[in-house]
């Protein structure tokens, strides 16, 4: 079974994700890893952090010579801006001093970075995180909720996606459909997964030319408004074999393994499969996708399940959306309540992100690439690349020729 953990703060020393039931013989390299990363910090409205901060990928353990050994795969990734945090976050206790002197500057000082902040954020986990675990401080509640955890998705994500394109020969690609309220049109082109190269250099990872233009002036409006952007992103699979997932239950079902694994994104409030909500609104004549026979093969008229019927895939291209709310650290405060003095205040505003659907896209094709590669393992089995590309075969090769 692979199954996945990840382990570390965001102002902490290192961030580590282990990935475990991953086969032997997958092909991946620590460059693989950071070039992953590197799109993640892409993308038009990310914050001030984005810019200066690095991701310093070590791949401590699974790999040996670019090629993966069947045991788990340990990834960290450290982050560049510890030495300022490194007495604030210290895992073991430091003498007072410590927190009187700045480590990034050496100013001897009160260290602003850890002043307790007790002005919860709306829309993030500060208050309920507060409460639940006791803090007086939402500092270990937002390092922890903290969207930077996405990167050691990215980085596990990608040697899923490694281990679908090398042993079942699926390819996927991330796009931005929508933020705010401008949207790609309804008849867009999809991108396919050749395209990758140009999706990464569009400003907003949108694969239509006006609509990312008009996403970029969206932002830059925003911004001047002192105000946050969420939107929606879509994940393509390409080539992925029919069958992977059930109907027997509803814990197998593909569909929601993927929507489960989708909103456990920081930010994402809304998953469709396919045409998802569109669907709703149609007549069932419109709704469905008609199967001809071509050239000796079933093949569908249309694409609106997005890939998924019964729980399964039907061999056609898996397509799934999911919709991010407006980044919660809004410049404009929200009002909130001071919990050190009962007084009514503003909410904590430092740096932060205008919009982050672009590196959402790309930690959703993370996510879609460890549920399918964990459902496909499932039904294919094999502990080697090889292994499971002969069961692939000859699963694929025994479907009679009247159901192809
Ligand atoms: C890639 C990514 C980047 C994010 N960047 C920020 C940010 O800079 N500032 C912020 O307030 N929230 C940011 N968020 C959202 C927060 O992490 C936080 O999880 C969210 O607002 C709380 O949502 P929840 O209720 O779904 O957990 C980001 C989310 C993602 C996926
Ligand atoms: C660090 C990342 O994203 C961060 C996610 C985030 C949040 O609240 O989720 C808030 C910001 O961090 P900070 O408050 O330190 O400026 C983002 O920069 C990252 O994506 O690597």
């Amino acid at each position: 079974m692979l199954r996945w953990l990840t382990s570390g703060e965001s102002h902490g020393e290192a961030l580590v994700g282990i990935l475990e039931g991953l086969p032997a013989g997958v092909e991946i390299v620590t460059a693989d890893v950071q070039d992953a990363l590197a799109r993640r910090r892409l993308g038009y409205g990310r914050g001030a952090r984005m810019k200066f901060e690095k991701d310093q990928v070590r791949i401590l353990g699974g790999l040996r010579h670019g090629i993966s050994q069947g045991g788990p795969l340990a990834i960290e990734i450290g982050n560049t801006e510890w030495p300022k945090w490194v007495d604030v976050m210290s895992a073991d206790p430091v003498p007072p001093e410590a927190l009187q002197v700045d480590a990034g500057t050496g100013d001897v000082r009160e260290v602003a970075r850890n002043r307790p902040l007790t002005r919860p954020r709306p829309g993030h986990a500060d208050l309920v995180g507060m409460r639940k675990y006791g803090f007086d401080d939402a500092r270990p509640v937002l390092e922890r909720a903290s969207a930077r955890e996405t990167a050691t998705r990215v980085a596990l994500g990608t040697a899923a996606a490694h281990l679908l394109e090398q042993a079942f020969g699926v390819r996927l690609v991330s796009h931005v459909v929508a933020i705010g309220p401008v949207e790609v049109p309804e008849d867009a082109v999809l991108p396919t997964a050749d395209d990758v190269a140009a999706l990464d250099a569009d400003p907003v990872r949108c694969f239509d030319p006006e609509t990312s233009a008009a996403m970029v002036a969206e932002i830059d409006q925003c911004h001047k408004d002192g105000d946050t952007l969420g939107g929606v992103v879509e994940v393509l699979a390409y080539d992925v074999p029919t069958g992977i997932g059930s109907y027997v239950h509803a814990d197998r079902r593909l569909d929601a393994r993927l929507a489960a694994e989708l909103m456990g994104i920081q930010a994402i409030k809304g998953v469709e499969v396919g045409d998802g909500f569109r669907t709703a609104r149609r007549r069932g004549s419109a709704a469905h996708d008609e199967m001809v026979r071509e050239d000796g093969r079933i093949t569908r008229l249309s694409n609106r399940a997005g890939g998924v019927e019964g729980g399964m895939t039907n061999g056609e291209v898996l397509r799934v959306r999911a919709a991010m709310k407006p980044i919660s650290t809004v410049p404009r405060a929200l009002r909130t309540i001071d919990t050190a003095t009962g007084e009514a205040s503003t909410a904590q505003h430092q740096r932060s992100d205008v919009c982050a659907v672009p590196p959402a896209a790309v930690v959703a094709e993370a996510m879609v690439a460890l549920t399918l590669a964990q459902a496909a393992l499932e039904k294919f089995g094999g502990d080697s690349v090889p292994e499971i590309r002969r069961n692939v075969e000859s699963y694929l090769a025994a479907i009679p020729e009247n159901l192809r």
